[in-house]
This record gives C-alpha cells, sequence and structure tokens, in this order.
C-alpha cells in the first residue's frame, strides 16, 4: 500500500474548516503576501484533497489590515474592520490563484457580495461544493464589523458541520501565556473550553471559543510552518493543543 493509500485509509477527518493566518502569508516581509508561502500551503491543502478530506478554509487579514489597529491610528473603527475584512477577500484571492496553479479545484464565497469577484456566501452552495471535493474559501469573515477571522472560522465551521476547526498559526499550540512574550510558558496538549475561557488565554479571540463551546465544535491549534503537521493531524495525530469539552 502507497503512503497516499495509507493516510486516506488512516483518515480521522472527512470534512475540516482551517483557519489560516493572514501574518503567516507574509513569510519573511513585513506586510502582504509572499507568493512562495501561498504556494507550500496549497501544496499541503491539495495533500488533504488527495486523501479525501474536505476543507473549508478562513484566511485572516493581519498581513494586510486590521481595524483595531487601524483604529489606534485615528481612522473610524467600522471603516477599519470594512477595511480588514476586504484584507480577507485579497488574501482569499490569492490562495484561489496558488490553488489553481497547483491544479486544486476551489472557490471564494464571500460574506459581503462582491459580483464578479467572489460568489455570496450561501450555506446550501457551501456544502454542496464541499461535498464536490471544491477547496472552499470563506471571505471578508463573519461581514460584520467588531468581529475577527476566529469567530468567523468558528461559525463556518458550524455551520458547515465540520468535524473540527483546525487553526493554523505561528506557534506551536496555547500556552500557560504568549509565548512570543514570555519564554517561560508551557504548551498545553488538550484543554477545555472553559479552561481557555477562565485563563483567558489568547491564541483566539473569546467569542470564537465561546460558539465553538456552545456547539461542541473541537479545534486544534497547531503550528502551520511545521512540516507536514497539517496531514498529520487529519490522520489522528497529537498534533498541538486540543481544545473540547
Ligand atoms: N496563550 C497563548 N498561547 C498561544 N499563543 C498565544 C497565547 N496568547 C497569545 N498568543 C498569540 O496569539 C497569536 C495567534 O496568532 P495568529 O496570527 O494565528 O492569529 P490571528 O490574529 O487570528 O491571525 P491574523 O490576524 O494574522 O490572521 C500567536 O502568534 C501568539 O503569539
Ligand atoms: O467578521 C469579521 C472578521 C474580520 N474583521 C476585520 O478584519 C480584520 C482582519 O481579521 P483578523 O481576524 O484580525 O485577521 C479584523 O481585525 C477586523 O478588523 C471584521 O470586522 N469582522
Amino acid at each position: 500500500m502507497g503512503v497516499t493509500e495509507k493516510k486516506a485509509k488512516d483518515r480521522k477527518y472527512k470534512r475540516i474548516l482551517l483557519k489560516l493566518s493572514g501574518e503567516e502569508l507574509m513569510g519573511d516581509g513585513d506586510f502582504g503576501i509572499d507568493p512562495k508561502v501561498l504556494d507550500k500551503m496549497a501544496l499541503e491543502i491539495g495533500q488533504l484533497v488527495g486523501i479525501g478530506v474536505q476543507v473549508g478554509l478562513v484566511i485572516g487579514g493581519g498581513n494586510l489590515f486590521r481595524g483595531k489597529a487601524l483604529s489606534e491610528a485615528g481612522l473610524d473603527r467600522v471603516a477599519g474592520d470594512h477595511m480588514g475584512m476586504l484584507a480577507t477577500v485579497m488574501n482569499a484571492l490569492a490562495m484561489r490563484d496558488a490553488l489553481e496553479r497547483a491544479n486544486i479545484s476551489s472557490r471564494v464565497m464571500s460574506a459581503i457580495p462582491m459580483s464578479g469577484i467572489v460568489d455570496h456566501y450561501d450555506r446550501r452552495q457551501a456544502v454542496r461544493c464541499l461535498a464536490n471535493n471544491e477547496v472552499l474559501i470563506f471571505a471578508a469573515g463573519t461581514g460584520n464589523p467588531f468581529f475577527t477571522t476566529d469567530s468567523a472560522a468558528s461559525l463556518r465551521g458550524i455551520e458547515i458541520e465540520a468535524d473540527i476547526v483546525l487553526k493554523a498559526t505561528k506557534v506551536d499550540g496555547v500556552y500557560t501565556a504568549d509565548p512570543m512574550k514570555d519564554p517561560a510558558a508551557v504548551m498545553y496538549d488538550r484543554l477545555s473550553y472553559d479552561e481557555v475561557l477562565d485563563k483567558k488565554l489568547g491564541v483566539m479571540d473569546l467569542t470564537s471559543i465561546c460558539l465553538v463551546r456552545d456547539h461542541g465544535m473541537p479545534v486544534r491549534v497547531f503550528r502551520m510552518s511545521k512540516a507536514g503537521a497539517l496531514l498529520n493531524i487529519v490522520v489522528g495525530d497529537n498534533e498541538g493543543t486540543l481544545i473540547e469539552e
């Protein structure tokens, strides 16, 4: 049996919602998109599709604009959040382009209508696309200001009845404190939703954790740049931190 056949046989999840950090798309830069990073991500997503996993994607916008940072710089908060959501559409277009270059069938659905550029989000249509093995990129977050793409990932994951939300980030998992700021922080293997909320662990915003808790949706946080981590997770390996009941 070949490696791909073995992985397909061992597949633990049939449908996932993968949340990618916008900041990851910058690569070594300070702003924008590095196409090499997108190509690498597209290949990893292609491996999942190859073993029969249905993939919904939410991409953040932190490599371009965040409403909170724009409002701190003097813009109106709602205008800044609209800019942040449009940034996620740009990232989605770049990812669709990378997936197409890798011959992976994909589609973008935006929470904000953008006729002629991307499809408008429609849940029933989304489920049909996923069942048809198209990678579906959910853009423009929830479509509402004062939310984040973590909340969009929880929301879309619940709506499409994903088996799990996978949060791909720059750190290995959820720690006792932000590991970028506290070198003594220790990583958890597993946490309950209430522990994340009670300890105010900052890896995902608390609204998104409340949503997954209320709907019993498990979340795994892991480092995207770790080679093979994504594939390992979908065959049931313990990468990063699992958040569940
Ligand atoms: N307790 C914690 N455990 C792990 N990471 C934490 C914790 N507290 C804060 N963080 C930080 O949360 C960050 C999550 O970053 P990530 O870029 O994935 O999120 P994001 O804001 O949703 O993404 P983006 O806006 O770039 O799309 C990590 O890089 C880490 O520094
Ligand atoms: O539902 C949403 C999702 C996002 N936003 C705005 O977009 C930026 C970028 O998203 P990140 O999750 O920070 O990567 C976010 O900061 C918000 O300004 C939104 O308003 N609503």
